[in-house]
């Protein structure tokens, strides 16, 4: 069942300013048998969609570096991150939505992507479910420079480099987004660039 552990669940409004957060209280049955009442604030951004994207002739990957003012705040001295291509579902599904994102913020247009796995972002506090993908790409599939949307005042730095140089970058603890570090170790694991 479901909610069996939770029940009286009341939420209200703290912001809908862009997204929305809210304050939820509910009571929740302990594994002591003892019903507690538990207060959380819930953001929901609705869903995400990333992808690996991986050239196995070049043995090379594509990864994006953008300023994300989040870890600015929280000790990026820059706020400069690196990242797999990766953007918000808006109304599409998780696999037109990477496709989308390839061509805005990377400049490819893709043929066909594999869905690998889906997880939360950040269970304790936003809604947010990710959708992880591969996808190869070729130099023949490259339609423009990229850069992401001006008119969202995207400003994308793209990152072609040697898979091998984005294992060191890794090892070496220069990859501080958890999406990224995943699929470059997905990637490793199944060999995808051996
Ligand atoms: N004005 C305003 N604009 C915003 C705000 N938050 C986001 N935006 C706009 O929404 C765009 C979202 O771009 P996407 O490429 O769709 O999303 P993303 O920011 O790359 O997010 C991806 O990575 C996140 C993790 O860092 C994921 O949380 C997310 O699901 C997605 O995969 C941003 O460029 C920005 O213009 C906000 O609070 N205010
Ligand atoms: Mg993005």
């Amino acid at each position: 069942m479901r909610d069996h552990k939770i029940k009286n669940i009341e939420s209200s409004l703290l912001s809908d300013n862009y997204y929305i957060l809210k304050k939820f209280s509910f009571d929740y049955l302990m594994s002591s048998g003892k019903w507690v009442n538990q207060m959380r604030e819930v953001y929901d951004r609705g869903d995400g969609a990333g992808i690996l994207l991986y050239n196995t002739l070049k043995k090379t990957v594509i990864l994006t570096k953008q300023f994300r003012m989040p870890t600015y705040l929280n000790e990026n001295p820059d706020g400069m991150l690196v990242e797999i291509c990766a953007g918000m579902l808006d109304k599409d599904n998780p696999e037109a939505c990477v496709i989308r994102e390839t061509e805005e913020e990377v400049g490819y247009r893709l043929k066909a992507v594999k869905k690998v796995f889906e997880a939360y972002s950040s269970p304790g506090v936003m809604t947010e479910k990710m959708h992880f993908f591969i996808g190869e790409y070729t130099d023949d599939m490259k339609v423009s420079s990229g850069g992401g949307l001006e008119e969202e005042h995207e400003d994308i730095e793209v990152l072609e480099i040697p898979f091998s140089e984005a294992i060191d970058m890794l090892n070496q603890g220069d990859i501080h987004d958890t999406r990224t570090i995943v699929l470059l170790q997905y990637a490793q694991i199944h060999k995808l660039l051996d």
